[in-house]
Order: structure tokens, then C-alpha cells, then sequence
């Protein structure tokens, strides 16, 4: 039953390791003088930044399961909490303090909840919640989003589609993430000069940005099943055409890789028809950030999507896919998995520590055969459970895990 997500841990991202920094040197020290400190240890700060909603109930449980995990495997986490997003904002009034920005900078990775809801979406856009991720997106440059669909035996009911179409789905999105039209200028509303008001962003690439991106995406699809279908919008955008062209270009020096390219019109459409077709996916950040939702439903639910955001140097930025759910908040009825799996994400590409991040995918598995389903993943003949029900027994299963084994 593990053998779906150890798929995934093929897909170590070319040498996008960010615990791995030299350019971040505070880091190794720490590990040196903290091994010293407690032999066979070592320790990491990791940044946690619940955010708003769900993000604190699914961060107060993947906490937990990190915990866990870690410490079976010689790994002390020191934890520091900080708020971001709405949270933020209510406490000293911007979406990103520069305490919080710099705890997550000087972190050796950072997890991440939602950010966003109601009571701020009136806001000025610069004190909108959201803001708060793309300032962290942009000014931790990780620009390698990974968000990986897979359909776990266990879940192939809890899929909108039918079986024999949802059934071994295993895809890795590859979403370029600090650039687009969600950073490009000019942007912004004003009034033309007909007196009416007008509202515009634009779609922006430089071409180093979309090669790092492809890169990123070739050498993952390498490690998988060898196929790369880049997604974009290339019979009218510009910005597409240029995409086009580059990513082109470099399948040259992977010719163990199969290129193909889909418009994201097609992408959206074939996603449903037929998801098994696609391996690795590339794409610009608002096709990557709408086709992830998309792909969610295929495994069961956006409740069950991890990613990872990496750059060339810093901590990566791990988070659910998934927004703040502001309708089920402070309900306990949130899927906490994708935030525990991108704890296990966290472990694996932010810190190099893969054996604890299998322990946390196993005990997901573990959790979900044993049936326990939070609401968005149920099917009659299951354990219904809450959020902090699904952590409990998620925990359960890391240490019975060790109990077997020792
Ligand atoms: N990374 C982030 O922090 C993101 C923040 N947002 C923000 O979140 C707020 C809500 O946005 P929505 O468009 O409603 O998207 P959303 O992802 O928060 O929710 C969409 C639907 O999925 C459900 N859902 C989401 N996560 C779930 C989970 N873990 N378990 C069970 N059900 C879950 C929600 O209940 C809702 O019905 C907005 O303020 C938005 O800007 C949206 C997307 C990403
Ligand atoms: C605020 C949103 C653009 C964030 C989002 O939906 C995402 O990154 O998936
Ligand atoms: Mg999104």
C-alpha cells in the first residue's frame, strides 16, 4: 500500500535542496554545534506560520505528526510559531510582519497553513491576508512549486471520477510560482479616459525564469516516468509563446525526457478525460495554481494535496494546497493529510531527511487503511473523524510504526 506515495519519493528535484544551502551558512553550525550538544541528534528550526481558518487546526496537528516522526529518527525540532495572513493583520496591522518574515528566513524550513477569509476581503489589496504568501513566495525566492496528485488505492471511491479513470493516477505539477501575471506590473485599477473604471494585471516572463522553471520540471520528470507535458496558452499569449519556445529549447539536453505541450484549455479538459496520461507537469503560476485545485478532486479531495516551494538557496515553504476553508473553521471537521504530507515534503526537500518524512507517509497510509476519513474523503464503511481525530490516529500509526519494528 506505501508503494503510491514511495512514488513519490523518487522525486527529488534536481539539486533544489534548500537544507542544503551554502548560501544560508548559519544553518550547517547549528547542526554541528547541536549534534555536539546531544550526540546522535540534530536539530532544526523550523518556522510555523498557521495563518488563518483551517490553517492553525491543520497546523497544530502536522506539528504533532512532525514531531513525532522526527524524533524517531534522532531529529529536535525547535518550533517557532508566528502569524502571517489575517492573523497578522489583526495583531499589528500589516499581513506580514517583519518578525515573521525574518523568523521564516532564518528558519531551516517553514510550514505553512492558509491564509485568507471573510473578515478581510474588503481590505486594500496591500492589507489583503493573502499578500502575506506573495511576499514570502517572492522574497524567499522559491519559485519551484511541487504539487504531486496521487490517487491512494485507499481513496479511489472518495474520487469525483470513475474508477477506472481515477484509479493509478500519479502526477507531479510543476508550478512556477514567483512570477506571471500574480507578480507582473503594470497592474492595478484605474479609470480611462472615458471615465471608466479598468482593471488590469499582466502576464510577465523573462526568459531565466521560465528555464530555471523547466529545468526544475525535466529533471523531475527524469526521475519519474520520463514524460513532461508543458501546460500553456501559447496560441494567444505572449508570454506563452516565449514559454513555449524555451522549454523547446532545453529538451535538447534531456533526451531521455518526452516533451509534449497542451493548451490550458485542452490541460483542464484531458486532466478530467483521461488523468493517467500525464506524469510531470509544467506550468506558469496561475495555470498551475487553477489545474492543482483541478487535479485535487481526482485523488478525493483538495484536503489531500501537499506541495513543496523551493529555490536555489533558503528554507523552503511547505503548505497544503488548499485555502483556509473559512466555511468549515473552527469545526474540526478540516482533512489535516495534506498538511501532514507536506510535513513529510518538508522533511524530505527541505531538510534531506527522508527516512522520517517515509514515516509519516506510511502512517498516512497506515491512518487510511485502518478507514478513518475526515467529512471531504468519507464513504459509507468508514470511520468518520474530525481533524484532530485523523492527527491522534496519523500519530498512532507513526509510533506503532516503531513498536513494530523495534
Ligand atoms: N495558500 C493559501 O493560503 C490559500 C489561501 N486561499 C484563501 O482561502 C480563503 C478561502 O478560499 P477558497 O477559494 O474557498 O478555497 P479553499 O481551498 O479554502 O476552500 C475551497 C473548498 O474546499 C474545502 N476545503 C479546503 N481545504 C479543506 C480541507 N483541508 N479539508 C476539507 N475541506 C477543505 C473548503 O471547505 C471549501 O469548500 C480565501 O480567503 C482565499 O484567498 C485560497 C487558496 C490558497
Ligand atoms: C492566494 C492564492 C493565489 C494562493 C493559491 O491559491 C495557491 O497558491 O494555490
Ligand atoms: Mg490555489
Amino acid at each position: 500500500m506505501a508503494a503510491a506515495l514511495q512514488t513519490n519519493t523518487r522525486l527529488n528535484p534536481i539539486n533544489l535542496v534548500p537544507g542544503r544551502s551554502l548560501a544560508n551558512p548559519s544553518r550547517a553550525p547549528c547542526r554541528v554545534r547541536c549534534a555536539a550538544a546531544s550526540p546522535g541528534k540534530k536539530r532544526f528550526n523550523i518556522a510555523l506560520l498557521p495563518g488563518d481558518g483551517i490553517g492553525p487546526e491543520v497546523i497544530s496537528v502536522a506539528k504533532n505528526v512532525l514531531q513525532q516522526a522526527g524524533s524517531l529518527e534522532g531529529l529536535v525540532f525547535n518550533f517557532q510559531e508566528m502569524p502571517v495572513g489575517g492573523a497578522a493583520l489583526d495583531l499589528v496591522g500589516v499581513p506580514l510582519p517583519e518578525e515573521s518574515f525574518t523568523a521564516a528566513k532564518q528558519s531551516d524550513a517553514i510550514l505553512l497553513g492558509a491564509i485568507g477569509g471573510y473578515k478581510w476581503d474588503n481590505n486594500e489589496k496591500h492589507l489583503r491576508p493573502e499578500m502575506a504568501l506573495f511576499y514570502l513566495r517572492r522574497d524567499l525566492k522559491v519559485f519551484a512549486n511541487l504539487r504531486p496528485a496521487i490517487v491512494l488505492p485507499q481513496l479511489v471511491d472518495a474520487s469525483t471520477l470513475k474508477r477506472e479513470v481515477a484509479e493509478g493516477v500519479d502526477m507531479m505539477i510543476v508550478r512556477e510560482l514567483t512570477g506571471g501575471i500574480y507578480f507582473g506590473e503594470p497592474r492595478g485599477i484605474k479609470t480611462n479616459e472615458n471615465g471608466e473604471e479598468v482593471g488590469f494585471n499582466t502576464e510577465f516572463y523573462a526568459a531565466h525564469e521560465i528555464d530555471r522553471i523547466a529545468r526544475v520540471a525535466f529533471e523531475t520528470a527524469r526521475k519519474r516516468r520520463g514524460k513532461l507535458c508543458s501546460v500553456d496558452k501559447a496560441n494567444v499569449l505572449d508570454a506563452s509563446i516565449l514559454w513555449r519556445r524555451r522549454v523547446t529549447a532545453l529538451a535538447s539536453e534531456y533526451p531521455d525526457v518526452e516533451l509534449t505541450h497542451m493548451y490550458v484549455d485542452n490541460a483542464a479538459m484531458q486532466l478530467i478525460r483521461d488523468p493517467k496520461q500525464f506524469d510531470t507537469i509544467v506550468t506558469n503560476n496561475i495555470f498551475g495554481d487553477i489545474l492543482s485545485d483541478e487535479a485535487s478532486m481526482i485523488t478525493g479531495s483538495i484536503g489531500m494535496l501537499p506541495s513543496a516551494s523551493l529555490g536555489v538557496s533558503g528554507p523552503g515553504l511547505f503548505e497544503p494546497i488548499h485555502g483556509s476553508a473559512p466555511d468549515i473553521a473552527s469545526q474540526d471537521k478540516a482533512n489535516p493529510l495534506a498538511t501532514i504530507l507536506s510535513a513529510a515534503m518538508l522533511l524530505k526537500y527541505g531538510l534531506g531527511e527522508e527516512k522520517a518524512a517515509k514515516r509519516i507517509e506510511d502512517a498516512v497510509l497506515d491512518t487510511l487503511n485502518k478507514g478513518f476519513r475526515t467529512g471531504d474523503i468519507y464513504s459509507p464503511g468508514n470511520k468518520l473523524v474530525g481533524c484532530k481525530e485523523m492527527g491522534e490516529e496519523v500519530l498512532k500509526s507513526v509510533d506503532s510504526k516503531v513498536t513494530a519494528t523495534v
